[in-house]
């Protein structure tokens, strides 16, 4: 589904070059979450800014399907975006004067899918996810919570291939935070979801298959959720600490 090969990434000022990312190589399977983990400064953002196609990687190569995004145009970048990822970022990125539903709806407009197309696969996304109570409600009149789980839902709305999520429970207290994992959780259950998700909490991390921790650079660690695992978190964090040299807190 995605493969990374050797990514590479330097940030050239004039005073000093940054070497963030320094050949990171991965597989995400279809329908598999994974979590991107690691300190502050790591180069987790970068990574998924890549897979996202909006900065380059200066090596490597980035296959999404049989598709290469590092030699894909500018063109063709913009459409794959559109149809085949869908994105959830930290702060939610909804539009404040188009309600629950007409935010939903705005991806589908956009590659002119048709009307009754576009109401059906809404008010199924609407459904699934539980936030028929605020369809009709607009991003101000809602909590944190609400507006992450319209967001997961407006990702989902061109059918995707792949989701990718920066941070997704950064602005959240627990609760909230809670409520949009188990909107993860749904969406993977319901259409078996491929799910990538840059994180620093571990309590997010457990709700992956996988976890893959970044340090300087490079992909350190990784660690596999088991089948019907009980002890994940507690597993989570001694892998963080050791992931970490020290401490179970990675920022
Ligand atoms: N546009 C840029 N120009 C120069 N340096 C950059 C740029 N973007 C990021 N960096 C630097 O690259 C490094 C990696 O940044 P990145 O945001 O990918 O890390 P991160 O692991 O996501 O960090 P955090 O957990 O703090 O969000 C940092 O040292 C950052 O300062």
């Amino acid at each position: 589904m995605l493969k990374l090969e050797n990514i590479k990434k330097t940030y050239r000022t004039k005073e000093i070059n940054y070497f963030v990312l320094k050949g990171i190589s991965f597989n995400v399977k279809k329908g598999e979450f994974v979590s991107i983990m690691g300190p502050s400064g790591s180069g987790k953002t970068t990574l998924l800014n890549i897979i996202s196609g909006f900065i380059p990687a200066d090596e490597g190569k980035v296959l999404l399907g049989d598709k290469d995004l590092l030699k894909a145009n500018k063109d063709l970048l913009a459409e794959l975006r559109q149809s085949e990822m869908g994105f959830v970022f930290q702060d939610f990125m909804l539009i404040d004067a188009l309600t629950t539903s007409e935010n939903i709806m705005l991806p589908q407009i956009i590659i002119n899918k048709k009307k009754e197309e576009i109401a059906e696969k809404t008010n199924y996304l609407i459904k699934m996810l539980g936030i028929e109570d605020i369809a009709d409600k607009y991003p101000n009149e809602i909590s944190g919570g609400q507006k992450q789980r319209i967001a997961i839902a407006r990702a989902l709305a061109n059918n995707p291939k792949i989701i990718l999520a920066d941070e997704p429970t950064g602005n959240l207290d627990s609760k909230s935070a809670q409520s949009v994992l188990e909107a993860f959780f749904i969406i993977r259950k319901e259409i078996r979801a491929t799910i990538v998700m840059v994180t620093h909490d571990a309590v997010s991390a457990s709700y992956s298959d996988r976890i893959i921790a970044l340090k300087d650079g490079k992909v350190v660690e990784e660690l596999q959720k088991k089948d019907n695992q009980r002890n994940y978190l507690d597993q989570i964090f001694s892998f963080l600490g050791k992931v970490n040299g020290v401490s179970n807190e990675l920022k």
